[in-house]
């Protein structure tokens, strides 16, 4: 049966296309797509596969979402749901009718219009099954993103067709790369004033690099947008019904033939650039087929050498379904992708695994959820099956669990299933393990590639209101559990407790969260910014602590070097403590209590308290006495004498700088600049875009407090700016001394 007719038998009730279609049918590239041969590009060729599991693997795709902020990733999501069937209704993110996206099912994130939590779910697209993960486009949800993006094996990147490549979408760009995951590029909101395309694909060429060409050009623009003419097979498509659920084709109209005639030469030469059959096809002056194009679109985008460019409006119902079509035709399924875990039997070798049922089960579980009915674990099975009542083994505590109950994740709701196939995404229940544990069949010793978690650079300190609650503390192991960019700590002199995240808005969630879910209404301290000391060059340290007050005494002399260290890429540790004492001046069981010093002066800086970075310490020699050298000697020396030597290696406080994107009428240009020239902002990026202007700067985030105030202020409420964390930087000496002077008259109110 081609893929077409299976397609049309698949289609739930609400979808239908017209009888006028009937010549869509025979020429799409769906159609071509069937017309593929099944092992196209697979990448494993297992003979003891079953057949029926690899023809399940390759109707099977896991895609994110994943665009700037405000892109419309949960409007199109909701609209896909709808066109495959999955939900009746659509209902808009901040609708009227008061029910909120079916994806935003967090109260919240109903409430603030936007995507907090990632939510999976699942839909069937004509025989095939797409596991979709819509993830949160502010920055600073990132790990959601990336968590995602671990697990996933094809992406949508939404892009907005008046702002384009924004803040966010370079960081999703650098996400995409990180985990080598294949994408289409989707120019979402083409129904907006100013919307142009193909001004945003020369952004995707010139500022991410991609070699990226539009396999569809608009029909009518802004209000008049109507549909799309798809480059590959030269027909228009149509939205018609009152949800454009009727898909109508019909000939191109004849003012478009020109635009589109280019830009299918455009769409070849881009594919000759990275495919070599097309290649051979151009430099012969033939033109390929529709089935070449098609298999040579998907051959580059899965090599990551190409992204092919949708265009559409989720919220006008228009060119969705071709969407769909495209996430079929051009993203892998999960046989096209090489997934790899290190073996622990073997040293920690790397090892393919297999992506199929029959293979020992590999899962990792990559988000957790306290749901409505207990602990929820999502997991990605990568090979053999994860079942219902079957053991499985959490690699790094070593603990067999029982799979009590499994399901499939349809955002909020969820649907029983007994087995879940290699390549699925589903969720477990009342499983306690942390995010990123890797689960086998016991048989293996596999553990997957651990995720990158960005460090984080606002902290606040939080106080229960009222009565002591075990809930507290419940809330906040909950929490740390479920997100790893999150962290709790107690400050040592303070007793507080101080939370920190990657910025005001995420910190914001977890009090709020802290409230509605545990109960527990929380006083905040002023949100202070992660600042974090090190040194800049090296010190000698030679302290000796030395105490006679009757009894026995203290005695222990520690000599070294302090150092300034790079961060090691592979660990992504930053800190070290080197051991080098020869002829035992320092006996070897007082070496685990030196490190407990340095550990001890790493928690908080002598400059300002907070955590010290970028510092190797090197123990060299020391003296020891018969009777008083003691753990707590040796551990205090240590402590002190790092203090020592930091003092004298140029000590520096490093700050967060983020990068700032804004976009405001060109009339408050001016003024916006300036205003980042007094926040201490450095200019990157500026562009201009008809009445619109675009700047990127790199400010300190200890200068961006009250920002969008002011950005509001500056610009009669037009203007909007994203950040996201680019590194930490050395703050400037006169900042350093103000800092330090407000740290020391802190510490002596605080003694009063
Ligand atoms: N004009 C127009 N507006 C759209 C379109 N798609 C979405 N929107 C609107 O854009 C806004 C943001 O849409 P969302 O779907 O919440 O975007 P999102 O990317 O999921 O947002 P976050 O999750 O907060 O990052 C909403 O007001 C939508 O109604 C579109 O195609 N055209």
């Amino acid at each position: 049966m081609s893929f077409v007719r299976s397609l049309l038998g698949g289609l739930p009730g609400k979808v239908s296309f017209k009888a006028a279609s009937a010549s869509f049918i025979e020429a799409t590239p769906q159609n071509a797509f069937s017309l593929l041969p099944l092992s196209m590009g697979r990448r494993f060729q297992s003979t003891e596969a079953d057949p029926k599991d690899v023809e399940r693997l390759n109707r099977l795709r896991n895609i994110g979402i994943s665009a700037h902020i405000d892109s419309g990733k949960t409007t199109c999501t909701e609209r896909i749901l709808y066109y495959t069937g999955r939900i009746k209704e659509i209902h808009d993110v901040r609708g009227r009718d008061g029910v909120g996206a079916k994806m935003d099912s967090m109260e919240l994130e109903r409430e603030k219009g936007i995507t907090i939590q990632s939510a999976a779910t699942y839909a069937s697209w004509g025989d095939n099954n797409i596991n979709i993960i819509d993830t949160p486009g502010h920055v600073d949800f990132t790990i959601e993103v990336e968590r995602a993006l671990r697990v996933l094996d094809g992406a949508v990147m939404i892009l907005c067709s008046v702002a384009g490549v924004q803040s966010q979408t370079i960081t999703v760009d650098r996400q995409m790369r990180r985990y080598n995951v294949p994408r289409l590029s989707f120019i979402n909101k083409m129904d907006r004033a100013g919307a142009n395309p193909f001004r945003i694909i020369d952004q995707l060429r010139q500022k991410l690099k991609l070699t990226a060409a539009a396999v569809q050009i608009p029909i009518g623009n802004e209000d008049k947008f109507h549909g799309v003419v798809d480059l590959i097979t030269m027909k228009a498509i149509y939205n018609e019904g009152e949800t454009g659920q009727e898909l109508v084709e019909r000939d191109i109209p004849a003012e478009l033939m020109p635009l589109a005639a280019e830009k299918r030469t455009e769409l070849i030469e881009q594919l000759a650039d990275v495919d070599d059959e097309i290649a051979d096809i151009y430099l012969m002056e033939e033109t390929p087929t529709v089935e070449q194009m098609v298999s040579a679109i998907r051959r580059a985008t899965i090599s990551l050498k190409f992204t092919p460019v949708l265009m559409g409006s989720a919220f006008k119902n228009t060119a969705i379904q071709p969407l769909l079509n495209a996430i079929i035709n051009y993203l892998p399924n999960p046989t096209e992708v090489v997934n790899t875990a290190l073996d622990i039997n073997q040293g920690e070798k790397k090892v393919d695994l297999s992506p199929y049922t029959n293979s020992p089960f590999v899962g990792l579980a990559f988000k957790l959820e306290e749901g409505r009915y207990g602990q929820l674990t999502y997991m990605r099975i990568y090979q053999g099956a994860l079942k219902k009542g079957s053991f499985i083994t959490n690699v790094k505590t070593g603990k067999k669990i029982k799979v009590p109950r499994l399901v499939r994740m349809h955002a909020a709701d969820m649907e029983d299933v007994d087995e879940l196939g290699a390549g699925e995404i589903g969720a477990m229940f009342g499983v306690d393990c942390s995010s990123g544990d890797t689960f086998t069949d016991g048989t293996l010793q596999y553990t997957m590639t651990s995720m990158y978690v960005p460090d984080p650079v606002i902290s606040l300190s939080l106080t229960p209101k009222g009565k002591e609650s075990p809930n507290f503390s419940k809330a906040l192991n909950r929490f740390q559990k479920e997100d790893p960019t999150f962290r709790v700590h107690i400050d040592s002199e303070s007793k507080e407790t101080i939370i920190s995240g990657m910025g005001e808005l995420h910190l914001q969630i977890y009090v709020e969260r802290m409230k509605r879910e545990y109960n527990v209404e929380c006083l905040t301290g002023k949100p202070r910014v992660a600042f974090r000391e090190t040194i800049a060059q090296a010190a000698k340290f030679n302290y000796t602590h030395k105490k006679q007050s009757g009894g026995s005494g203290q005695y222990g002399r520690v000599m070294g070097q302090l150092e300034p260290m790079e961060k090691d890429e592979e660990t992504g540790k930053d800190v070290s403590f080197e051991n080098r004492v020869i002829g035992g001046n320092i006996p070897s069981n007082f070496i685990p209590a030196c490190e407990k010093g340095f550990n001890d002066a790493l928690d908080k800086g002598p400059l300002i308290g907070h955590p010290v970075n970028g510092v190797r310490m090197v123990l060299e020699d020391g003296a020891s006495h018969a009777v008083d050298s003691s753990e707590l000697a040796f551990r205090i020396a240590t402590k002190n004498a790092f203090h020592e030597a930091f003092a004298k290696a140029k000590p520096t406080i490093l700050e967060p700088i983020m990068n700032v994107a804004i976009t405001a009428p060109i009339e408050f240009q001016g003024s916006v600049i300036g205003g980042l020239n007094k926040r201490k902002g450095t200019v990157v990026d500026t562009e201009i875009q008809e009445d619109y202007f675009n700047v990127i700067a790199d400010v300190p985030l200890n200068d961006m407090f009250g920002y969008s105030t002011e950005l509001r202020s500056a610009t009669q409420g037009k203007g909007e700016f994203s950040m996201e964390y680019k590194d930490h930087q050395p703050v400037q000496s006169n900042v350093q001394e103000t800092l330090i002077q407000e740290y020391k008259k802190e510490q002596a109110n605080k003694t009063k």
